[in-house]
C-alpha cells in the first residue's frame, strides 16, 4: 500500500497544550508522524510519496472562507496584542449569547475554537494545508485505480467543522476528501471513524446530506473529548436523516465489543453501497493510550483491518489520533497489514 507523507507536518510544532490546568508538551506532537513512516518503511509497506498540491479550492469546498483567514492571521494578530504565549482562547460563545464574530483575535479564537486545548502557533496553518494536500494526494490515487492508499496525515482533522477547531485539529482532512471524491463524481461516499474519540467535525459537515454516510465508534461522550457530540441519538437531519451512524461506548471497552459494533457499521456501508469508502484512523483506542479509555491491544489492530477489507471497497485511510507512545507506530500499520493480508 502506497503511503502519502510530507515533512511540512512538521511547522505544526506546537510548544503547549492546556491539560488539567497545566501548560504541557502538547500531545499531538511531530514525533507522532515520524513513529508512523519509520514503522511504514520497517514494514516494507510500500512506497512513500510526497502530496501533489490540489490548492485552496477543495479546502474551501469544506471550510468558511474567514474561518481559513483567521487561522493563517491568528498567530500573527495575537503577538501584535501584546500577548507573550501561543494564543488559546479564554472565552466562549456561551449560552444564549451574541454570534456576532467579536473584531478582536482574543474574542475570535473564542468564536472558532471548539475546545481551550489546541494553541495556534506560526507555522500551523501551513501545516493542515499541507495535511489537507495528504488526503487529496490519496483521493486521486483511488480515483486512478488504487485498491487502498494510507494518507499518514498530521495534523488531524475530524474535530475541525466547517468553522470551528480544536483538538488538535484544524482542516478537516476526511471531510476534504470526501467531498473531492464527490466533486469528481462519486454518488456515494462512508466515512467509517474508528479514532477513540467521536469525529464531531466529520458528523457537523454532512449532518444533513445522504451523499455522505458517517459512521463512528467512539468513546461515550459522557465521559471523554469531545463531550458535546456524539450521542447514539444523532442519526442525521432533513435529507441526511438516517445516514449518521454513532456508536458510543464505555470506559474500558475490550475489543470483543468494539468489534460488534465494527460489524454493524460496516452491515450498514454494505447497505449504502458507497462509491468509496474513508477510514478516519486513530489508534487512540490502544490500551495503554495516555488520553484514552479502551483496552484494545496491537494484534486487534490487525483484525480491525481486516474487517474493513471485508467491505470489498476503494479504502482511502486518513491519519487521525493516536499519541506519544512507541506502538503508535505498530498499530497503525497493524490495520493497514491487516488490511492487505486479507484482501
Ligand atoms: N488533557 C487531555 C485532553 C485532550 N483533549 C483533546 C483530545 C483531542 C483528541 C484528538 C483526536 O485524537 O481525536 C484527533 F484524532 F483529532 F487527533
Ligand atoms: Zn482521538
Amino acid at each position: 500500500m502506497e503511503t502519502i507523507y510530507t515533512e511540512k507536518h512538521k511547522l505544526r510544532d506546537a510548544k503547549t497544550e492546556l491539560c488539567g490546568g497545566e501548560l504541557v508538551e502538547p500531545f499531538e506532537r511531530p514525533s507522532r508522524a515520524e513513529y508512523v513512516l519509520d514503522r511504514v518503511r520497517e514494514t516494507d509497506l510500500g512506497p512513500v510519496s510526497d502530496p501533489d498540491d490540489f490548492g485552496m479550492d477543495p479546502i474551501l469546498a469544506i471550510h468558511d472562507t474567514e474561518f481559513v483567514a483567521f487561522l493563517k492571521t491568528a498567530p500573527a494578530r495575537w503577538k501584535e496584542a501584546g500577548f507573550n504565549g501561543e494564543a488559546i482562547p479564554t472565552t466562549w460563545v456561551g449560552r444564549r449569547m451574541s454570534h456576532i464574530r467579536p473584531n478582536h483575535v482574543e474574542g475570535q479564537l473564542g468564536y472558532y475554537a471548539l475546545a481551550g486545548e489546541t494553541s495556534l502557533t506560526e507555522g500551523t496553518w501551513e501545516a493542515a494545508y499541507a495535511s489537507a494536500q495528504v488526503a487529496l494526494t490519496g483521493a486521486a490515487r483511488i480515483r486512478a485505480g488504487a485498491g487502498a492508499v494510507f494518507s499518514l496525515c498530521r495534523p488531524p482533522g475530524h474535530h475541525a467543522t466547517a468553522d470551528m477547531y480544536g483538538g488538535y485539529c484544524f482542516f478537516n482532512n476526511a471531510a476534504i476528501s470526501a467531498q473531492h471524491f464527490l466533486d469528481q463524481g462519486a454518488k456515494r461516499v462512508a466515512i467509517l471513524d474508528v479514532d477513540f474519540h467521536h469525529g464531531n467535525g466529520t458528523q457537523d459537515i454532512f449532518y444533513d446530506r445522504s451523499d455522505v454516510f458517517f459512521i463512528s465508534l467512539h468513546g461515550d461522550p459522557l465521559e471523554t473529548f469531545p463531550y458535546h457530540l456524539g450521542h447514539a441519538e444523532e442519526t442525521g437531519s432533513g435529507a441526511g436523516t438516517g445516514f449518521n451512524l454513532n456508536f458510543p461506548m464505555p470506559p474500558d471497552t475490550p475489543f470483543d465489543v468494539w468489534q460488534a459494533a465494527l460489524h454493524k457499521g460496516l452491515a450498514r456501508i454494505a447497505e449504502y453501497k458507497p462509491d468509496v469508502l474513508i477510514i478516519s484512523l486513530g489508534v487512540d483506542t490502544f490500551e495503554t493510550d495516555p488520553i484514552s479509555f479502551f483496552k484494545l491491544k496491537s494484534d486487534d489492530f490487525l483484525t480491525m483491518g481486516a474487517d474493513i477489507a471485508s467491505a470489498g471497497l476503494p479504502t482511502h485511510f486518513i491519519m487521525e489520533g493516536g499519541y506519544d507512545v512507541d506502538e503508535i507506530g505498530v498499530n497503525a500499520v497493524n490495520v493497514l497489514q491487516g488490511f492487505e493480508r486479507a484482501n
